[in-house]
């Protein structure tokens, strides 16, 4: 099967006086069609970079991309790419469906059901109310809904997201990882960006960590997490259990390794305890850990 994106020895610097900034030094990269690939990494790691080669917006310095094939730098690559940016700039004159409708029009897509094609997209990132007002009078997460249903309407064979559940509160995020979840399992294809991991874990197939220009590693969740994975454990009961520790009165917690988690759920039962909460402890976030020492100010390598 033809790859969705194939980036080979891809590398980007910006001039500066002095030494050039180096945002994307040799990576290489394939993305299958139908995968839904997190390209993730700290702020400055060089993940907007690579996504604004990819969707056209800057020339590469050297090395190459390609969607489905044909080189980033022709147009005809980007039809049918549903592209969201980290911060969209949609025309604020517009509305939201005349926004979709000269958006589905630029992908060559028009005809008698296309008002109502778009008015399906706005209701379901929940801005069907709001379909004729200025998006100039927008939030910034009633923009985002706005540029995500309109990187959808567009009938995506690709969809390119710089971080997508950026602007968005818990339940607009929810919303949006389902809808991107329902698109990836009709087949979609998406390649998102994010440097915050906690919404977007259940979402990829595999991962690629990006850190000073660099890829790292690409695994699926299930490789990076591997046998360490923990869950803490809450409840409330009576008994002592041994190993449960007290929160307050009535209310207990541990943190359990896999393995050991089914003979405490046992124990619990047995002590007539109810479980309230069952949640992993090590996620994506602290498993790439491994793989970068965490900068509190992290920046692209200089060359
Ligand atoms: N136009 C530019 N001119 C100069 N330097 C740039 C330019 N664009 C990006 N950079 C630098 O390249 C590096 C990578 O930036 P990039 O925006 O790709 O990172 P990012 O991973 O998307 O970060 P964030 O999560 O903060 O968006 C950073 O050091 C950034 O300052």
């Amino acid at each position: 099967m033809q790859a969705a994106i194939s980036i080979y020895k891809l590398t980007k610097k910006f001039p500066r006086r002095g030494k050039d900034i180096v945002a994307v030094q040799e990576l290489d990269l394939e993305v299958h069609s139908g995968e839904a690939f997190g390209f993730i990494g700290q702020n400055g790691a060089g993940k907007s970079t690579t996504i604004k080669i990819l969707t056209g917006s800057i020339r590469a310095s050297s090395g190459t991309a390609m969607l489905f094939g044909t080189a980033t730098t022709e147009a005809k690559a980007r039809l049918n790419v549903g592209y969201v940016p980290e911060n969209p700039y949609l025309l604020d004159y517009l509305t939201p469906l005349e926004t979709l409708e000269m958006g589905c029009k630029l992908h060559n897509q028009s005809g008698q059901g296309l008002k109502k094609k778009c008015m399906g997209w706005l209701e379901r990132f929940g801005i069907a109310h709001v379909a004729h007002a200025r998006i100039r009078s927008f939030s910034k997460g009633m923009t985002q809904r706005t540029a995500l249903a309109h990187a959808l309407a567009v009938n995506p064979r690709l969809l390119i997201l710089d971080e997508p559940l950026s602007g968005l509160d818990p339940i607009g995020r929810k919303d949006v990882v389902d809808i991107l979840m329902e698109y990836r399992k009709q087949g979609g294809t998406i390649f998102f960006s994010s440097h915050v991991l906690y919404d977007v874990e259940r979402l990829a197939d595999r991962f690629g960590l990006i850190h000073k220009g660099e890829l790292k590693t690409v695994q699926s969740p299930h490789e990076l997490l591997g046998d360490e994975q923990r869950f803490v454990v809450r409840t409330i009961g009576e008994q002592l259990v041994e190993g449960l520790e007290q929160d307050v009165g009535n209310r207990w917690f541990t943190e359990v390794g896999q393995v050991e988690l089914w003979a405490l759920l046992h124990k619990l039962e047995a002590a007539h305890h109810q479980v309230i909460e069952v949640k992993p402890s090590l996620n994506l976030e602290s498993a790439f850990m491994k793989y970068v020492k965490a900068d509190p100010i992290s920046s692209a390598t200089e060359g």
